[in-house]
This record gives C-alpha cells, sequence and structure tokens, in this order.
C-alpha cells in the first residue's frame, strides 16, 4: 500500500494533525541569526517546515510522489516530530489510515460535500462544517 500511504503522507504534510512541539534549550545556540539562551522554551512548528519550498518544490501542490524513492530529508517532513521524542504511536496511526482508507476507497465512491470548506486550526485542524462527504457504493 505504498501508494495509499504517500497519499495519507501528503495529507499530513499540506495539513499536519499536530502543529509542533515544546523543547527547552540545553545550551546556548545561534539559529538563523537569533541567539537562543540556554533554558528559553522553543516551540517547532510541524506547519512551515513542511511548506519549506526549499525541501517541498510547489508546497502548496497535493503531490505524493514527492514520497517516492528516498523520500524528503531528514527532520524536513516531521509530522510525528522527530528524535528521541518523537510520537511512539505513528506505525499504529499509519496501520489504523491505511485500514480506513482501504475499506473507503474499496467500497464507495467518495466526495465532499463542500468542496472549497475552510479549515480551522485550533492546535488540531478542524474543518468548519464538519467535513460532510457523500458515499456511494461501488455497483460490482
Ligand atoms: C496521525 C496520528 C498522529 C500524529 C500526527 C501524531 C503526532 C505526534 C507529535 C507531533 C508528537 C510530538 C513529538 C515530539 O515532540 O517530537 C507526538 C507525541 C506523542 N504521541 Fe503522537 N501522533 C499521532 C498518533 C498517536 C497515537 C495513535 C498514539 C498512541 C496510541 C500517540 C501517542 C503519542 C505519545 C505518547 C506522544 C508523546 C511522546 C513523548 O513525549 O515522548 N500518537 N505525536
Amino acid at each position: 500500500m505504498k501508494y495509499s500511504w504517500n497519499v495519507a503522507r501528503e495529507a499530513m504534510r499540506l495539513s499536519p494533525p499536530g502543529q509542533g512541539a515544546f523543547r527547552e534549550a540545553t545550551t546556548d545556540f545561534v539559529y538563523a541569526g537569533f541567539t537562543i539562551p540556554k533554558g528559553w522554551k522553543t516551540f517547532w512548528t510541524v506547519y512551515s517546515t513542511h511548506k519549506n519550498p526549499k525541501y517541498f518544490p510547489e508546497p502548496e501542490k497535493f503531490d505524493p510522489s514527492r514520497f517516492e524513492g528516498s523520500g524528503p530529508a531528514p527532520f524536513t517532513y516531521v509530522p510525528f516530530g522527530g528524535g528521541p521524542r518523537m510520537c511512539p504511536g505513528r506505525e499504529y496511526a499509519r496501520q489504523e489510515i491505511l485500514v480506513f482508507l482501504h475499506n473507503v476507497v474499496t467500497k464507495f465512491k467518495i466526495e465532499k460535500a463542500i468542496p472549497n470548506e475552510k479549515i480551522l486550526y485550533h492546535s488540531s485542524p478542524i474543518p468548519t462544517k464538519g467535513a460532510p462527504v457523500r458515499l456511494q457504493p461501488h455497483k460490482n
């Protein structure tokens, strides 16, 4: 189910379920010209990392082929975080997403009821109208 997972990954790139997390600087460091002193709280963001055109050309375009081959460079695609505190539920989430996708796609034609529905980001992305869909069972 490589292609299905690439589709899911591209969806999580454009609309990450989690927006990032806090970290405490364990030492003084300089990032992009800013000095971050030891002990400061920092927030790493998933959303802006995923939209970096250096790593994701045409970042607004939905393109699952980005994940083919060796895929994005390390720490440029981080829906589950990275490093020692990376999401321990990521493999379970992958299985859940793929099982759900498989059942919906093989059984139904799915269509958004509100094509350009707005998404609000209250930490997690929330479709303003609840993302209603029309499902039509396949004929065969
Ligand atoms: C699409 C689904 C999910 C996404 C996008 C997601 C994303 C994340 C992110 C971004 C973090 C922070 C990682 C960091 O600070 O570096 C995290 C942490 C965590 N996630 Fe998930 N997660 C998902 C599903 C799950 C599931 C299904 C579970 C459990 C069954 C889970 C359990 C946890 C736990 C316990 C942490 C804290 C880890 C720590 O601080 O050491 N997550 N997740």
